[in-house]
């Protein structure tokens, strides 16, 4: 899909007035996303990018919101949230929640090379310790309570074989999330989809995070570990690439060390990560919602990668 809700630049001239953004002079639909609602809008102040929510509401966004502000706030390349005249960030336009944010310069890496993998690594990590002090609680809304929900609305869509490895998998991570071990891993605020498609660069210089809008608190693990299942693999394959798991891991250590029990806790982690895009691209392929435009992205890419990493050792994290 792309542009779910229609916006005129009609639409937007008395809108705009409550944001020190002087008026808009131009908007443009943004083809690529797949939840909500994009555009670039310029303005007097210069470019921006406008959100229409399509799914989250007015409770769930000050945590989304509030966090790129905060992180932004630190020093974390992020897109800022812009206040509207009241201090809001979020505000409703044609009757759903929006948002105007900065626009990050570049564009995304999709072929990423060991240098690019470093500078994640590195902005994940600071991302993370960033986030400690953030005050709102939200949890990963696509977590294990999700999935418990929705592995039986799929199941009757999927083969034997792939029946029987979602309801293994969802087992043997119900059963890991009870563990000491897991128990133990560091938590806080992660972006939770920080796919290539979801990062900025300018040549081999980092830009920004964006599309916060999975992101919730979780382990920093499983982020790392959605991360490197998308940035470190062949694509074909779903084989995880040394040169670049060793570059973005090496970088992420560097900044926050990696714990004992994340070591040990890295296997079944990557298996979740897999397993989470697995379930969410099965549910999407054969539950759509209406768009214009929406193609579901394909499911057993994922399914191939949760058989390799149940199947493969993985190399293991950096310890000190
Ligand atoms: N802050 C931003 N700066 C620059 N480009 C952005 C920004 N936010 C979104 N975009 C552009 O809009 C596209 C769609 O945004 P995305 O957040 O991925 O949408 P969705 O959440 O609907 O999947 C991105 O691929 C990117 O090109
Ligand atoms: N990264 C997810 C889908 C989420 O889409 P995004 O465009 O909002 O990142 C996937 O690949 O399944």
């Amino acid at each position: 899909m792309a542009v779910f809700t229609s916006v005129t630049l009609e639409d937007l001239a008395p809108w705009m007035k409550q944001f020190p953004l002087g008026q808009a002079l131009n908007i443009r639909g943004i083809a690529s996303g797949i939840e909500n609602s994009n555009f670039f809008i310029d303005t007097e102040q210069g470019e921006y990018v406008l959100t229409i929510f399509e799914n989250l509401n007015f409770e769930q966004l000050p945590f989304y919101l509030k966090l790129m502000r905060h992180l932004a706030d630190r020093g974390v390349l992020v897109p800022a949230p812009i206040a509207n005249a009241d201090g809001e960030l979020c505000v409703a336009l044609h009757g759903k929640p929006a948002a105007i944010v900065s626009k990050l310069n570049g564009s995304s890496q999709m072929e990423p090379q060991p240098v690019h993998c470093a500078e994640v690594g590195t902005m994940l990590a600071r991302m993370h310790l960033a986030g400690r002090d953030f005050a709102i609680q939200q949890p990963n809304l696509r977590s294990l309570d999700w999935w418990q929900i929705t592995v039986p609305k799929v199941l009757e869509f999927l083969s034997d074989s792939n029946r029987q490895l979602m309801q293994e998998e969802i087992a043997f991570q119900s059963a890991f999330a009870l563990t000491s071990t897991y128990q133990a891993l560091a938590q806080g605020p992660v972006h939770a989809d920080l796919f290539r498609n979801n990062v900025m660069f300018d040549g081999e210089r980092l830009t920004g995070f964006f599309d916060f809008y999975f992101a919730g608190c979780d382990t920093w693990l499983f982020d790392v570990a959605v991360t490197i299942n998308d940035w470190c693999i062949d694509l074909t394959t779903g084989e995880l690439d040394l040169a670049r798991v060793n570059a973005m891991l090496s970088a992420y250590h560097a900044v926050r060390p990696f714990t004992a029990e994340e070591a040990v806790s890295w296997q079944p982690m990557l298996r979740a990560a897999a397993f989470r895009f697995w379930l969410s691209r099965v549910y999407d392929f054969y539950k759509p919602r209406d768009a214009e435009m929406l193609t579901p992205h394909d499911p057993t890419h994922f399914e191939r990668i949760l058989r390799l990493r149940i199947s493969q050792p993985v190399p293991a994290l950096p310890q000190n």
